[in-house]
């Protein structure tokens, strides 16, 4: 016998609010039937970790999405990062980890702080303005498009794919026939970006293509390396920087104590990772036949691994509904872990502790001043809109 349930996790309703539907799941078992889909669940942070890390018995190149790639083809060319398996995956992540290591991005920080300073020198001199538009969408896109040398006009196009890219990890629902609308000219623009002529000198792009002159990758896997950039860069940075900013307006107390102590600063992020994941699902294919906490599963099953469950588990988290900027956050789930760990993990760091550090030198408090609007998405949780007033220091 195995817990079922008849959930579904891409509607509106659990979408717009998923922790009672990630507590039942949690409860129901360590792993569970979603009937509507025909797939598994993982709620608990033992289960989704255990997932992460064994990529052998829970791969990824049938897709990390709802859909089976050896049963239907992929949308687009499957990322020879994120959906392969090793020993092709060992190969590209070498490269890609070479590119963001330390030094790297000691390189971007000066610049990464400087925009920050700039942007929030602007906002504080406006008092109110929309955090999402005007900061967590305005400042990825400025900075990391910059890093990796992509021109500016168009970049909207970034926004537009990247809700087609994590859309299409759901099902074919609302919210993925909207993201598709415009799908041929947004993919067009994007792929226009991923080769030697449209990006600049000394960028992370160009750097993809230095691998290529090592010997390490073809010409074609580079570009589809600046596409995984492109792909995996800026909306999970503009969903983690509005939540960032929501959490600390909703929680006034943490915000106050956060601008005491900025050396809270990497550890509030890290919060923010656990307590509203921006990243909140994906999945893992068996393959092979496997015994779960008493449930057997079949080889060729999807398994969706919710993230943002295990990062509120009681089993491994105190006070797990409660937002503290101060306890440790480390082993939360939202960056994954395991060899497909997030390899872009110093850059989004990079860019939210920029500008928590920027706002904690020239802000007060700031507050929201109406009911923010959600923006769902099949795999991403946050805001539409999120109204802000700020009061400088
Ligand atoms: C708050 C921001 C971010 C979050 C929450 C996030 C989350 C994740 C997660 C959960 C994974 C693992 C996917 C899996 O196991 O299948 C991942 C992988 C990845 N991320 Fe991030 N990410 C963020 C920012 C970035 C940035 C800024 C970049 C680019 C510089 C990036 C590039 C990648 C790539 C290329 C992978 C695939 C790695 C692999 O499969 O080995 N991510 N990310
Ligand atoms: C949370 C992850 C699923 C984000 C992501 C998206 C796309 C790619 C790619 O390689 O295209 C990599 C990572």
């Amino acid at each position: 016998s195995r817990p079922i349930s008849t959930v579904d996790p891409f509607s509106h309703g659990f979408l717009g609010d998923p922790y009672p539907h990630h507590e039942a799941l949690r409860e129901a078992g360590p792993v569970v039937w979603l009937e509507k889909y025909g797939v598994w669940a993982m709620a608990r942070h033992d289960q989704v970790r255990e997932a992460l890390t064994d990529w052998e018995t829970y791969c990824s190149s049938a897709g990390v999405g709802l859909s089976d790639f050896r049963k239907e083809p992929p949308w687009w060319p499957p990322s020879i990062i994120l959906e392969a398996d090793p020993p092709l995956h060992t190969r590209t992540r070498a490269v890609l980890t070479r590119l963001l290591w330390p030094n790297a991005i000691k390189a971007l920080r000066e610049t990464f702080e400087r925009e920050a300073d700039r942007l929030i020198e602007k906002l504080v001199a406006r008092r109110e303005f929309d955090g999402i538009a005007d900061l967590a969408e305005a400042y990825p896109l400025k900075v990391f498009p910059d890093a990796v040398g992509i021109p500016e006009e168009g970049r909207e196009n970034l926004l537009r794919y990247g809700s087609m890219v994590f859309n299409s990890f759901g099902p074919h629902n609302d919210l993925l026939r909207e993201a598709m609308t415009h799908a041929g000219p947004v993919r067009d623009w994007i792929m226009s970006k991923c080769n030697r002529a449209a990006l600049a000198p000394r960028g992370l792009g160009m750097q993809i293509f230095d691998a290529v002159d090592g010997g390490e990758l073809s010409e074609d896997e580079a570009g589809m390396l600046v596409r995984s950039f492109l792909s995996a860069g800026i909306d999970t940075t503009v969903y983690g920087l509005g939540n960032a900013l929501y959490c600390l307006a909703r929680y006034p107390d943490q915000w106050q104590t956060l601008r005491r102590e900025p050396n809270l600063i990497r550890n509030a992020f890290e919060e923010v990772l656990r307590f509203e994941a921006p990243v909140q699902t994906f999945f893992r294919t068996t393959t092979r036949a496997i015994e779960v906490g008493g449930v057997q599963l079949g080889e060729g099953e999807k398994v969706l691994l919710f993230l943002a469950a295990a990062n509120r588990d009681p089993r491994r988290w105190e006070r797990s509904d409660v937002f503290d900027i101060s306890r440790r956050a480390a082993g939360h789930m939202t960056f994954g872990t395991g060899v497909h760990g997030c390899v872009g993990q110093s850059v989004a760091r990079l860019e939210t502790e920029a500008i928590l550090a920027a706002l904690a030198k020239r802000v007060e408090s700031f507050e929201l001043i109406a009911e923010p609007r959600r923006r769902l998405n099949n795999t991403l949780r946050g805001f539409d809109t999120l109204p802000l007033r700020i009061t400088a220091l």
